[in-house]
């Protein structure tokens, strides 16, 4: 027997596509205590594409974890589009996932057996969702994979199968994709090619993009950089370029870590 989920909350938050509002993560307890995320308040636009960057350890992917409802927040609420994702149980956290949120691995997480299409079409046919054909062929031909559709993962280029798992989520037009290290796995050139994708998917759709990245290049693709130092934000970049980019993390000198009980 399926249980329906119950309504998701709503809150308006009028143009933001995902919010966090002093959020705390804290893993483990006594002297194994970590403390991931100490108070974060960020607000991510809707269209626009934002990338997470912070030296090793400093809480990118805790943050993006919190934000896509993958993890749990010790305190504080996050929100993406008008849903509180805080609160929300296992079959509503399903469901917000579902209906609202794409992701990018670094490693792609393309299913083997599958060709590229069956592939990109998955998340709605696991949502009992039919795509709309004009959306469709538009990522495609945006992608450029329109004579590879036929393919499984393992007869495509790194390259090609990262625009497959891009195509993937975006093909459901989520509230935002969350991608993570995307082009971690590429050569330059594959990269670019992805970055000038997600890029696009903003710029003549609309799209949101979240993006936890190490690479100054893959920054300076986005509309804004936010920099994390210990779990807290603590530099803003806007119209970034890869030696800005560069500048803002050689400046971040890193602070001893706090004391902070929660
Ligand atoms: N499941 C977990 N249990 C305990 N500690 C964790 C867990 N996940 C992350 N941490 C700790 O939380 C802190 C932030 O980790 P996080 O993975 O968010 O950092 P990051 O900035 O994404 O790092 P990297 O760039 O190396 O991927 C680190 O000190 C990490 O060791």
């Amino acid at each position: 027997m399926t249980t329906a989920a119950p309504p998701l909350t709503r809150q308006r938050t009028e143009t933001s596509a995902a919010r966090a509002a002093q959020v705390w993560k804290v893993y483990g307890a006594g002297e194994a205590q970590v403390v991931a995320l100490r108070g974060v308040d960020v607000e991510l636009e809707r269209g626009r594409f934002t990338a997470i960057m912070g030296p090793s350890g400093s809480g990118k992917s805790t943050l993006m974890h919190c934000l896509a409802g993958l993890d749990s927040v010790s305190r504080g609420q996050v929100f993406v589009g008008d849903t509180e994702v805080t609160g929300l149980n296992d079959a509503g956290l399903t469901r917000l996932r579902r209906e609202k949120i794409g992701f990018i691995f670094q490693q792609f997480n393309l299913l083997p057996t599958l060709t590229a299409q069956e592939n990109i079409l998955l998340p709605l046919a696991i949502a009992g969702r039919k795509p709309d054909q004009d959306w469709f062929k538009t990522v495609i031909d945006t992608v450029g994979l329109g004579d590879r559709l036929g393919h499984r993962p393992n007869q495509l280029s790194g390259g090609q199968q990262q625009r497959v798992a891009c195509a993937r989520a975006l093909v459901s037009r989520p509230e935002v994709v969350f991608a993570d290290e995307p082009t971690g796995n590429l050569d330059s050139r594959s990269g670019a090619e992805v970055l000038g994708f997600l890029r696009r998917s903003v710029t003549e759709y609309g799209q949101t993009i979240v993006m936890v990245t190490h690479d100054a290049v893959a920054a300076s693709y986005a509309d804004r950089v936010i920099f994390l130092a210990d779990g807290q934000i603590v530099a803003e970049l806007t119209g970034p370029t890869p030696e800005r980019v560069l500048d803002t993390l050689k400046s971040l000198d890193r602070p001893a870590p706090l004391e902070t009980e929660l």
